[in-house]
C-alpha cells in the first residue's frame, strides 16, 4: 500500500495503476508525470534523484524517448515507482515531488506517430453494415479473416478536453444531389486505444507472443465521425474526410502492465484463423474494462470492451505481417466498442438506428447526432473484482463547436 495519503489499496488510481500523462501548471512548460491518486509525480525529478540513468528518458514534454526504449526498461521503471510510492524510507525524497492535478492542465503525453482505426466488433461492425449496406451481408466475407482497419489522421489526435469543430464536406442528399456543407450527421465513436514503443525495423513482423514487447499502455479514444461525409465517400477506398478532422485521446497512458488482473478469453472463433492470427495458445488478450459513454449529462450507453472479437495483439500482428515497421509513439484505436445489447452500442448512429429513433436525454431532450455545444465524455475502468481493485483509464471529454467555414 502507498505511503501517499488517501491513496489506499483500493484507490482507481493506486500503485496498481500509476499511469503516465503531461502537464502544466500557469502557462508553464509541460512535464510528464505519473499519476497517483490526484496527485502527479514530477518524473524527471524523481529520476534524476533516484534513477539517473533513466532521467534522459522522461525529460519531457513527450513520452517517445521512453517509448524508444525496450520494454524490460519500462518495466525497470514502473517497478521503481511501485517501490518509491510504497516504501516509507524513500518518502522523504518523493513526497516533495507530488503536486495535485486539480489545477494542472493536460497535454497529449506522446507525439503520435502512425494512427489507424480497427473495427473489432462485431455487433458494431454487423449493426453499421445493416446500416450502410442494407442489400449485402452485414458483415463483409473477410471480417473474421483478418482484423478490417485503415490508416488515419495522426496530426489530428487531440487530447480530451479539445473542442472539436463540426467538420464540412460533401454528401449527397436522398435525390441524388451533392451539396457541400457542415455535416449534420455528426456522430461519436466510443474505442480503445494502443499506444506502442519498441520499434521494430521494415521487414519486421509483430508476432503475437512478442506483442506485450511493443503494447506500451492504453487509452480511451473518441473518433470522432462526421455519418453524411462518411456514407459518400468512403466506396471504394474507406473512411476519409469523414474521420480525420479529429480522434480525441485520454491524457492518461495506463501501462499495459496494470492490466495484468484483467485479461478475459475473446469470444470463440467461428472461422479457422491464419497461423500468425491464431491466439488459441496465447495467453488471452482480452481486457476487462467497461466504458460508459455520457452526452450533455445523460450516460447513454455502456459498451463493453470483453466483447470485442478480434485482440490488441491480433490488430497489432496484423498490421506488421506485411512488413510495415513501427515507430514509438504509433497509436492504433480498437474500433467503436459495441456490445449486444441495444444500450451497449459505442456511437449514436447505433444508438438512434441510423437517425431514425432518436435517443432521450435528461430533460426531455432527444439526439439523433450531435448538436453545436453537445458535451460528450466517454469513461473507462476496469471494475473491482476479488482480489482486484478498481483501475481507472479516466476520460476523454469533447465539445462540439460549430463549423469554421
Ligand atoms: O462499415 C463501414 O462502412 C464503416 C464503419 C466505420 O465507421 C469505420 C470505423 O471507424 C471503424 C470502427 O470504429 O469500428
Ligand atoms: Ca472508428
Ligand atoms: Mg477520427
Amino acid at each position: 500500500m502507498s505511503w501517499v495519503t488517501g491513496v489506499d489499496s483500493g484507490h482507481p488510481y493506486g500503485v496498481h495503476n500509476l499511469p503516465y500523462g503531461a502537464v502544466s501548471e500557469g502557462g508553464g512548460d509541460p512535464r510528464l508525470v505519473v499519476r497517483v491518486g490526484d496527485l502527479g509525480l514530477d518524473l524527471a525529478a524523481a529520476c534524476e534523484r533516484l534513477l539517473p540513468d533513466l532521467a534522459p528518458l522522461v525529460a519531457g514534454p513527450v513520452l517517445n524517448p521512453l517509448l524508444a526504449a525496450p520494454a524490460p526498461t519500462w518495466r525497470r521503471l514502473r517497478a521503481a515507482l511501485v517501490e518509491w510510492l510504497t516504501d516509507e524510507s524513500v518518502r522523504p525524497v518523493v513526497e516533495p515531488l507530488l503536486t495535485p492535478l486539480a489545477e494542472a492542465r493536460t497535454h497529449l503525453p506522446f507525439a503520435v506517430g502512425d494512427y489507424v482505426d480497427f473495427y473489432a466488433s462485431e455487433h458494431h461492425a454487423s449493426a453499421v453494415g445493416r446500416i450502410f449496406r442494407p442489400d449485402s451481408p452485414p458483415l463483409p466475407e473477410n471480417w473474421k479473416h483478418l482484423p478490417i482497419g485503415y490508416h488515419g489522421r495522426s496530426g489530428t489526435v487531440v487530447v480530451s478536453g479539445t473542442p472539436v469543430a463540426r467538420p464540412s464536406g460533401q454528401r449527397r442528399l436522398s435525390g441524388g444531389a451533392i451539396e457541400v456543407g457542415p455535416s449534420r450527421r455528426l456522430d461519436i465513436e466510443a474505442e480503445v486505444g494502443f499506444v506502442l514503443g519498441a520499434g521494430t525495423r521494415l521487414g519486421e513482423p509483430v508476432a503475437l507472443a512478442d506483442a506485450a514487447e511493443h503494447v506500451f499502455g492504453v487509452c480511451l479514444v473518441n473518433d470522432w465521425s462526421a455519418r453524411d461525409l462518411q456514407a459518400w465517400e468512403y466506396v471504394p477506398l474507406g473512411p476519409f474526410l469523414g474521420k480525420s478532422f479529429a480522434t480525441s485521446v485520454s491524457p492518461w497512458v495506463v501501462p499495459l502492465d496494470a492490466f495484468d488482473g484483467a485479461r478475459t478469453a475473446p469470444p470463440p472463433r467461428d472461422v479457422a484463423l491464419a497461423s500468425y492470427l491464431d491466439d488459441a495458445a496465447q495467453p488471452p488478450w482480452g481486457l476487462d474494462i467497461a466504458l460508459e459513454v455520457e452526452l450533455n449529462g445523460t450516460v447513454v450507453s455502456r459498451p463493453p470492451f470483453p466483447a470485442m472479437y478480434w485482440t490488441a495483439a491480433q490488430m497489432l500482428a496484423h498490421m506488421t505481417v506485411n512488413g510495415a515497421s513501427i515507430r514509438p509513439g504509433d497509436l492504433f484505436a480498437s474500433g467503436t466498442v459495441s456490445g449486444p445489447e441495444p444500450d451497449q452500442a459505442g456511437s449514436l448512429l447505433e444508438l438512434s438506428r441510423g437517425g431514425r429513433s432518436p435517443i432521450e436525454l435528461a430533460g426531455g431532450v432527444t439526439r439523433s447526432f450531435l448538436e453545436d455545444g453537445d458535451r460528450v465524455v466517454i469513461r473507462g475502468r476496469v471494475p473491482a473484482a476479488p482480489g482486484r481493485p478498481e483501475l481507472a483509464l479516466g476520460e476523454v471529454a469533447g465539445v462540439v463547436v460549430a463549423a469554421l467555414q
